[in-house]
């Protein structure tokens, strides 16, 4: 059992869970929450029984940003030198899908986290920003590329460029976040979905993460080239049999991961 002193690590059935744990800071993401938080979504991700992960916070804030206190103080050599935030990226190398459940603040940092996951399941009291302006800099984990992807360059423009928040309802209108439930249940919905998706083959989830992945880094013509070629080798898997012939034979499947 690995011990960590900024997150929380849990396991329901084939879900990880990834709890963010510095209340008093706001879940501020400092480094050493940055390298947890890496280490146990990795760590769940070589784990083949674990099919799905969800990232959350506390009722509050799911994070209030980078920790700004530990930014605060840096140079541009030590910004370089460090990589600063470099171990962010790999989140997004994670095959196994992330559901964030995000309730209070998700700022800065706390955005673009929530935005590395896969998909995002919100809290009605969820409030979303990129409010690095007021701070004299811009986002630093992705924000001014995934929010932009997410919602359009109109209103990724409005939050970048002004720093205000936006509420959770907005925030579903502009296609950031999957669902908004109410503040108590998104954890729970947000562990309902996981567990769904963990009951699939693990290999089709994997391929169905890649190939929705490539329409953000290629053309329409080799994003589906791509996805016809991920779909062809499912062919050569026991589940796609076992995925069929469960449907012809009336019964559920029984997945075997390979
Ligand atoms: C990664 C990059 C490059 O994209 C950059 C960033 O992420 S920069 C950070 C972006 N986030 C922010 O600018 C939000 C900063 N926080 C706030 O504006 C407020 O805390 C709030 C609106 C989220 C909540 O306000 P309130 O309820 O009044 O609580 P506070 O008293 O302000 O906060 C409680 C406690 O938490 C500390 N805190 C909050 N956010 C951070 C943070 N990002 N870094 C470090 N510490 C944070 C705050 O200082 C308070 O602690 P004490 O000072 O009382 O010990």
């Amino acid at each position: 059992m690995t011990a960590y002193e900024t997150i929380i690590v849990d396991t329901e059935g084939r879900v990880g869970v990834i709890t963010l744990n510095r209340p008093k800071a706001l879940n501020a993401l400092n480094t050493q929450l940055m390298n947890e938080v890496v280490g146990a979504a990795k760590a769940f991700d070589a784990d083949p029984g674990i099919g799905a992960i969800v990232l959350t916070g506390s009722e509050k804030a799911f994070a209030a940003g980078a920790d700004i206190k530990e930014m605060s103080s840096k140079t541009y050599s030590d910004v370089v030198s460090e990589a600063f935030f470099g171990a962010w990226d790999d989140l997004s190398r994670v095959r196994t899908p992330i559901i964030a459940a995000v309730t209070g603040y998700a700022l800065g940092g706390g955005c673009e986290l929530a935005m590395l996951a896969d998909t995002i399941i919100a809290g009605e009291n969820a409030r979303f920003g990129q409010p690095e302006i007021n701070l004299g800099v811009i986002p630093g984990i992705g924000g001014s590329q995934r929010l932009t992807r997410a919602v359009g360059k109109a209103k990724a423009m409005d939050l970048v460029l002004t720093g205000r928040q936006m509420k959770a309802d907005e925030a579903e209108r502009a296609g950031l976040v999957s669902r908004v439930v109410p503040t108590e249940e998104a954890l729970t919905v947000a562990k309902e979905a996981a567990a769904t998706i963990a009951s699939k083959s693990l290999i089709s989830v994997y391929l169905a993460k890649e190939a929705v992945n490539r329409a953000f880094d290629t053309t329409l013509t080799e994003g589906v080239r791509a996805e016809r070629s991920l779909f062809y080798s499912l062919f050569a898997t026991e589940d796609q049999t076992e995925g069929m012939a469960a449907f012809v034979d009336k019964r559920e499947p029984e997945f075997k991961h390979r």
